[in-house]
C-alpha cells in the first residue's frame, strides 16, 4: 500500500465492538472510517451528542484515559452515497445482521470485503441461505473472532475493560473450501485491501490481530463458542456476576460442553479429522484440535476464562436480559439445537442446550413481564 493510498472502511454497527475497532483504526492507520447508522434519527443523534466523535475509555491503561477521535464521514441508508462498498465491517448483534445489511445490499458485490465481528455461530449460514443467495455475486467474506471486552456504562460511555485481540480469517462459501492452505493467508496479506489494512504492523500489534487460515480461526471460534454457550445463558438465567458461580458451575458446564462437542464434531467433521490428514504437510499449518476441544479441558478453560479472568464481569447476555434487549441465544445454544435437527440427529442429542435456551428465553420474558406487572415476590 502506498503512503498516499487511503482505504475506506464502512462500519455497520457502531456499538461496543464497532467503537473499539474504529478507535484503533483512527489511531493507528490513515483509513477513512465511515460508520453506518440505522436511520437519519440515529445519525443525527450521533452528530449532535458526540460532536461526530467516537470515544472509548481504556480501562486497562494507567489512569483509564478517555480517547476521542473525530469521524470525517458517517452515513445512514437515506444519505448513503450509493457507491459500491469496498470494505464492510459488521458489528451488529448476530440477530440484527440481516436487517442491518439489507439497505446496503445493492452496493455489496464480488469486489467487496465483508468481515463479521460477532460472537456465536450461524450467521454464515444466514448469509448463504437468505442474503447472498446468488453465488456469482457474493462478497469476499472474513470472520473476526474478537476477545476484547467492552461494555457501555450508564452514562453511555464505552469502556474497554479487557484487551485480548482478534483472530481473522477468510470464510469459505462452501464446505469444500473449509481447509485452507497457508498460501491463502499469504495471498490475502499481499493482495486484499481489508487484510492489508488489518495487518498493518502498528494497528495489528495494538489491536492484537492474528491473521490465519480458516481452520485455525475456526478452532478459536469453537473454543469461544463453548465459553459463550456456558457463561452467557447460565449467568443470565441465574442473574449472577460471572465469578459468583466459580465453585459450583462444573456439572452444568460439563453437560453443556459435552453435548455441544458431540454435535460440533459431526457438523465440523473435516476440522476434527484435520490433525491426522494434514499435520506434517508443509502447505498446511499443524493443529492439535483434539487435545484442546475435549470436555474436561474445555470445562476448566471456560471456568478459568469466564469465571476467573472475567470474574467481575457481567456477561453480555445477562446485560441484555437486565436491559430487556433481545438475546443472542439463537446463535449460541439455539445454533447447536438447529444443527442437530439439520443433521437429522436424535432429538435427545440436543436436549441440554434446548432446555438452556428455553430457560434463557424465559429469563428475558420474566424480566420483561416484571417491568410491566411488577415483581410478585415483593407483594
Ligand atoms: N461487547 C463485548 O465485549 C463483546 C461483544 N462481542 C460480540 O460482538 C457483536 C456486537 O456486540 P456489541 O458491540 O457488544 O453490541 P452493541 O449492541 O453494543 O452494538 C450493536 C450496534 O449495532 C447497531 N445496529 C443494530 N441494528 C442496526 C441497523 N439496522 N443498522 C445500523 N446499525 C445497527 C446498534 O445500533 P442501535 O443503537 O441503533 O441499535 C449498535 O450500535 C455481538 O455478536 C457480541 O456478542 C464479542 C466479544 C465481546
Ligand atoms: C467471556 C464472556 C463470557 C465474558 O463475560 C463473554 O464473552 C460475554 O460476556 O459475552
Amino acid at each position: 500500500m502506498t503512503a498516499s493510498h487511503r482505504t475506506t472502511i464502512h462500519i455497520l454497527g457502531l456499538g461496543a465492538m464497532g467503537t473499539v475497532l474504529a478507535i484503533d483504526l483512527l489511531r493507528f492507520t490513515n483509513a477513512l472510517v465511515v460508520p453506518l447508522f440505522r436511520s437519519q434519527e440515529r445519525l443525527a443523534q450521533f452528530q449532535r451528542t458526540s460532536g461526530n466523535k467516537v470515544s472509548i475509555r481504556k480501562l486497562y491503561l494507567e489512569g483509564s484515559p478517555l480517547l476521542s477521535y473525530p469521524v470525517e464521514r458517517s452515513e445512514c441508508p437515506e444519505t448513503f452515497s450509493k457507491k459500491p462498498i469496498s470494505n464492510l465491517v459488521v458489528t451488529t448483534k448476530t440477530y440484527q445482521t440481516k436487517e442491518a445489511l439489507t439497505p446496503y445490499l445493492p452496493y455489496i458485490n464480488e469486489n467487496t470485503n465483508l468481515i463479521l465481528i460477532q460472537n456465536g455461530l450461524g450467521v454464515l449460514e444466514l448469509l448463504k441461505e437468505e442474503i447472498f443467495t446468488d453465488a456469482k455475486n457474493r462478497p469476499r467474506l472474513f470472520q473476526g473472532v474478537i476477545s476484547h471486552g467492552v461494555y457501555q456504562d450508564k452514562a453511555g460511555i464505552f469502556n474497554h475493560a479487557g484487551w485480548a485481540g482478534m483472530k481473522v480469517a477468510r470464510l469459505p462459501w462452501t464446505d469444500e473450501q473449509m481447509i485452507q492452505k497457508r498460501s491463502v493467508v499469504a495471498d490475502d496479506a499481499a493482495n486484499n485491501s481489508l487484510v492489508e489494512l488489518l495487518t498493518e504492523p502498528t494497528f495489528a500489534k495494538e489491536f492484537g490481530i492474528e491473521h490465519s487460515t480458516y481452520q485455525e480461526m475456526l478452532s478459536g471460534q469453537l473454543f469461544k463458542f463453548l465459553v459463550n454457550a456456558c457463561m452467557n445463558p447460565i449467568t443470565a438465567i441465574l442473574d449472577c456476576v460471572n465469578g459468583e458461580m466459580i465453585d459450583s458451575c462444573g456439572p452444568v458446564f460439563t453437560s453443556i460442553i459435552d453435548e455441544c462437542l458431540q454435535i460440533l464434531r459431526v457438523a465440523y467433521k473435516p476440522l476434527f479429522e484435520y490433525q491426522e490428514k494434514f499435520n506434517g504437510n508443509k502447505e498446511y499449518p499443524d493443529m492439535d484440535i483434539n487435545a484442546v476441544l475435549t470436555t474436561s479441558n474445555m470445562v476448566s478453560e471456560v471456568t478459568r476464562i469466564g469465571c476467573d479472568i472475567n470474574s467481575k464481569n457481567s456477561s453480555s447476555m445477562r446485560q441484555d436480559t437486565l436491559f430487556l434487549r433481545d438475546i443472542e441465544i439463537e446463535y449460541i445454544n439455539g445454533y447447536v439445537v438447529r444443527l442437530a435437527s439439520n443433521l437429522n440427529l436424535d432429538p435427545n442429542s440436543c436436549k441440554v442446550n434446548k432446555t438452556i435456551k428455553e430457560l434463557a428465553d424465559l429469563r428475558l420474558a420474566l424480566n420483561r413481564s416484571r417491568s410491566i406487572n411488577g415483581d410478585w415476590r415483593k407483594e
